[in-house]
């Protein structure tokens, strides 16, 4: 099976606070072992898998491995679904999750670890998922897709610092999410969904398609990947100790129901910042700017190795 298909396997030396380099030499016997036919390349510069995936679609590759965190993958993903040359379902991504959040592939409960990851993408069964598209206004930049969550406000405020973080592992988010508190300030925006108009004062405002970020957070309500639905939460001005006193419930997926957030599902949302210092936007944990933006659910567009 594996042996017949060409596999591109990318892989960014950087994911995980480095510690891909140490597993590269096992990941590479295991595909050795497997029976993989394989060409690899590393990453070597920010997004350059972006470029790495348009290019090997224009070789003829049709079967992606994906060796990093979820932003290696968000940037594979933006190479798919930016490219016109074939459908993005005809192309197929296997992961082996070696980066510090790996939130993506907990919705799917793909393992970590290596022996586990490859043995799924060996299998071959393919599920395929819903993608988000983000659309900034009035900026003249092309979408930019994700598949896990996007964020407005806080949460990108924390992706912003997280780095410094990266060598405490899966807990640099809760570590940047718990500083940032003390700096961050509270900005109004105004979400129109459903026909509705919310205008106030925000903490964040999250787009979910996948259940997990931040490290393992659940900040939208039972998110679905396959149900076409955008799950929308407004985190409204909510203060520092009434986070921090519901810290448990950013990961139990509870806080969704605090007085002051609010949950919507949509097929489409548009986001106004209305202070003049516009906050970070971040979608799938990568930093993609800021600024007013429309967000929109493509069906069933993303096909992956689970
Ligand atoms: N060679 C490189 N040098 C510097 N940055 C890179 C390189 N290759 C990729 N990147 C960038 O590294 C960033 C982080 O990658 P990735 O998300 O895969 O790892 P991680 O942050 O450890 O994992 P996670 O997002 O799951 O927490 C991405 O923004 C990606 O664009």
């Amino acid at each position: 099976m594996t042996g017949s298909k060409r596999w591109f396997v990318i892989i960014n030396p950087t994911s995980g606070n480095g510690s891909c380099n140490r597993k590269w030499t096992d990941i590479q016997k295991l595909l050795i072992s497997n029976k993989f036919n394989f060409e690899f390349v590393f990453t070597q510069y920010q997004n350059h898998s972006f470029e790495l995936t348009q290019g090997a679609i224009k070789q003829g590759f049709r079967d992606f491995i994906c060796v990093g965190g979820d932003g290696t993958l968000h940037n594979i993903i933006n190479g798919i679904m930016d490219q016109k040359e074939v459908l993005s379902t005809d192309i197929h991504v296997g992961i082996i999750p070696i980066g510090t959040g790996n939130d993506w592939v907990k919705t799917h409960q793909i393992p970590n670890q290596l022996e586990k990851a490859i043995e799924i993408i060996k299998k071959g069964s393919l599920k395929i998922q819903d993608v988000g598209k983000i659309d900034l206004i009035p900026e003249n930049k092309r979408p930019v897709y994700f598949i896990n969550l996007a964020g407005i406000g806080f949460d990108g405020y924390v992706v912003s610092k997280v780095n410094k973080y990266k060598h405490l592992g899966t807990l640099a988010y809760l570590a940047g999410a718990f500083l940032g508190l003390f700096s961050f300030q509270n900005f109004r925006s105004k979400v129109s969904v459903n026909a509705e108009q919310i205008e106030s004062k925000t903490l964040m405002i999250l787009v979910g398609i996948c259940k997990y970020s931040g490290g393992g957070m659940q900040l939208t309500e039972t998110s679905n990947p396959f149900d076409g639905i955008l799950d929308i939460s407004i985190v409204k001005d909510i203060g520092k100790w009434d986070i921090i006193k519901n810290l448990p419930k950013l990961f139990n997926g509870k806080i969704t129901s605090h007085k002051k957030v609010e949950t919507y599902k949509t097929t489409s949302v548009s986001i106004d910042l209305l202070d003049t210092k516009k906050p970070f936007i971040q979608a799938d944990g990568e930093l993609i700017g800021t600024g007013n933006i429309e967000v929109s659910i493509i069906q069933k567009a993303f096909s992956f190795y689970a």
